[in-house]
């Protein structure tokens, strides 16, 4: 089990799906299926991440129904303010009562070229708005087979977290997520899962300091299913999970969410 002080965090990254009417749909069901069960939120954190134009939606259901899931945006840009044509400011989430904010997955970098020097941007606006941006890092499957994923994923916090002061980067949260498990069906074991995040964790702990690493949330991504949840949340150094496709499914994502209900056999 990931050590008690660190509140595990699971949270849906929606991607490119769901209108903002769809959305409502998904997020008003998610809350009653968790509200029936008895869900504790402050015993595991529930958040969703959906399209930048449900955000609103997103916004007056959770105040109005006074949900206890929080959300985010799955991208910020690096600047300010404007003749940027088609960018989100990390001040604009923030209006939008945005908690989390994805910065550098690895749909981004490889679709959208970021460089860990963009993603290193991307996570300073967000604290500097006062939002908290969950890092991501993962490598490609020719990575892993050469035996290089730890040490990738170690170069990839080090470029994205450069310049951050200690305070800030106590707060963040970091997701692997190794590229050959997303959306593949090919969850890593948990032992995998494992190895990466403590060699991250044990970065932090030489970058910044002990107590930084062991504030750290390090949540782990890739094909996440309630069945394989479990195993991955047993492992000491996993705080949670980014999940994306079974985000989309309402009694899979809450039964991730019960994890700990599920195992200790409460009714499901
Ligand atoms: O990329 C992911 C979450 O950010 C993982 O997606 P899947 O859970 O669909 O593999």
């Amino acid at each position: 089990m990931a050590d008690a002080a660190r509140t595990p965090l699971m949270a849906g990254n929606w991607k490119m799906n769901l209108n903002h009417v769809e959305a409502v749909h998904l997020l008003q069901k998610l809350s009653w299926t968790l509200q029936d069960k008895k869900h504790d939120f402050e015993r595991v954190e529930v958040a969703v991440l959906p399209p930048f134009t449900d955000i609103r939606s997103v916004q007056t259901l959770v105040d109005g129904d006074r949900m206890k899931i929080k959300y985010g945006a799955q991208d910020v840009s690096v600047h300010d303010a404007g003749a940027y044509t088609g960018e989100i400011s990390a001040a604009m989430l923030s209006k939008l009562g945005c908690t989390y904010v994805l910065a550098g997955h690895s749909e981004r970098r490889q679709y959208h070229h970021e460089t860990d020097a963009v993603v290193n941007a991307k996570a300073a606006k967000v604290l500097e708005a006062g939002l908290i941006p969950i890092v991501c890092v993962g490598e490609g499957l020719e990575i892993r087979q050469a035996d290089g994923h730890v040490e990738h994923c170690v170069n990839q916090i080090d470029g994205a977290l450069v310049g951050l002061k200690a305070d800030d980067v106590r707060k963040l949260v970091i997701a692997y997520e190794p590229v050959w498990a997303i959306g593949t069906g090919e969850v890593a074991t948990p032992e995998d899962a494992q190895e990466v995040i403590a060699g991250i964790r044990g970065r932090l702990e030489e970058t910044f300091s002990p107590s930084v690493a062991d504030s750290v949330r390090i949540l782990y991504g890739g094909s996440v299913k309630m069945a394989s949840v479990g195993g991955i949340m047993a492992q000491p150094d996993v705080d949670g999970c980014l999940v994306g496709g079974a985000s989309l499914q309402v009694d899979e994502f809450a039964g991730i969410c019960r994890y700990l209900d599920l195992q200790l056999g409460y009714s499901s």
